[in-house]
């Protein structure tokens, strides 16, 4: 197990349950979230009372935390959260060091009342705007499923397709979101740790290792992640070996970010891999990608590439179209938020905007856990659902917690 910064939890654990279940119950949305290798844990509550949807035109938005689902929606839009309240916790100081300057709530309670005032205000009716969805996906559904792409690939009518499955998992009475958060964050120093919260769409919690769009100041940056196994062995960044079958899929990737550059006449970018990279106890090839926004004179380059990159070839496909078509007609359940892209949005000039996987959708009793995995003509359909059961445990390993690691 990787190990985060010492991070003093146990005050703040106590305050954050009861931040939470005082604005969950409130119905208020909430995001909080933190980035890879970073210190600060952000909060960020929407008190307005409305559910949002906007045009993802990122540098024309107001501070918030934006989600999107897998599918684009008619209108194009996304759900925002508006940043009413916002503010951050270095995790590295004590609780004593900043408590004066949290917000205050009047009415503590403990972590176990306050867990279950939580868990009585993640469920809600329904899901606005997305389809109805059904939780069931079995091994041999998946199996069929990489088996029909898998024909559509040798038949040269997909490069390569990514198909998706579902995994329903029972929660505890006693799960306890804050404690699953404090865990995720310890244990996935390399991932962007969330947990979002809208009345009318949902709950979800995640751990994601891939940025789908970055902007600091005049940089951005994106990545093209691909290729999983497991860690094994010593000194697994240096001394992993890929596959042919691997190093391909992840080459698509990157290709079709290339192309989308191309497509703008964006020529001046640094592409920097492919390298090994640990998300958990997975290891994934990534290239990252960074343009200088002023000195190619794209100030827009957020939005343009959010728009020509999602869903991305890491998630959905090649050719983006076809596999996506193929996709909706075959995949028996409905991704929801599954594979689209969350994060937050100029909240001190920056904006990181992160696929939405390794995550679960949390429900009254249970959780939806959804994982895909890239196929490609030489893909084994068995360890393509391995290779899914073991994303999925990622998430589903920190929800049923007994206290010892
Ligand atoms: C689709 C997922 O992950 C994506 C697919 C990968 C793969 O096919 O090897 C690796 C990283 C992600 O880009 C997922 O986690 O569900």
């Amino acid at each position: 197990m990787q190990s985060a910064v010492a991070i003093q939890f146990d005050n703040l654990i106590h305050y954050l349950s009861n931040l939470l279940a005082k604005n969950l119950e409130e119905g208020h949305q909430v995001a909080v979230w933190r980035q890879p290798k970073s210190q600060f844990l952000h909060i960020l509550i929407d008190s307005t009372g409305e559910t949002k949807r906007v045009s993802p035109i990122l540098e024309e938005l107001t501070p918030g935390f934006i989600v999107h689902p897998f599918e684009d929606q008619e209108d194009k839009k996304a759900y925002f959260l508006q940043a009413s309240t916002y503010f951050k916790i270095n995790l590295q100081l004590s609780f004593e060091d900043y408590k004066n300057d949290l917000n205050d709530i009047s009415e503590i309670k403990s972590i176990e009342e306050s867990a279950k005032r939580i868990n009585k205000s993640l469920i809600t009716d329904g899901i606005e705007g997305l389809r109805e969805t059904h939780f069931e996906c079995t091994r041999q559904d998946f199996i069929n499923l990489v088996e029909k792409g898998i024909e559509e690939i040798k038949a040269e009518r997909l490069n390569k397709i990514v198909p998706a499955k579902l995994k329903k998992i029972e929660l505890h009475e006693q799960f306890d979101l804050v404690k699953s958060i404090k865990r995720l964050i310890e244990s996935y120093p390399n991932a962007f740790v969330n947990f979002f919260h809208i009345p009318k769409v949902g709950s979800w919690l995640g751990a994601s290792p891939e940025v789908l769009i970055q902007t600091k100041g005049d940089q951005f940056s994106t990545m093209s992640l691909a290729g999983t196994q497991k860690v094994s062995g010593e000194n697994p960044l240096k001394n992993t070996a890929w596959t042919q079958k691997e190093i391909e899929e992840q080459a698509l990737v990157s290709r079709y970010i290339v192309d989308c550059f191309k497509k703008i006449r964006l020529r001046e970018y640094d592409e920097i891999g492919p390298k090994t990279v640990m998300a958990g106890n997975l290891l994934h090839l990534r290239s990252d990608f960074k343009v200088n926004m002023k000195n190619t004179n794209f100030p827009k380059l957020g939005s343009v590439m959010l728009e020509l990159l999602h869903p991305t070839s890491a998630v959905c496909g090649m050719p983006r179209k076809e596999a996506f078509d193929f996709l909706r007609l075959h995949e028996k359940f409905d991704r929801s938020l599954f594979a689209g892209f969350i994060g937050p949005v100029n909240i001190e000039d920056e904006t990181a905007i992160y696929v939405n996987l390794r995550t679960a959708r949390l429900m009254e009793g249970f959780a939806i856990l959804y994982a895909g995995a890239g196929v490609t003509e030489d893909s084994i359909p068995e360890k393509e659902w391995e290779e899914t059961e073991m994303k999925c445990d990622i998430i589903g390993r920190h929800l049923n917690l007994t206290d010892s690691l």
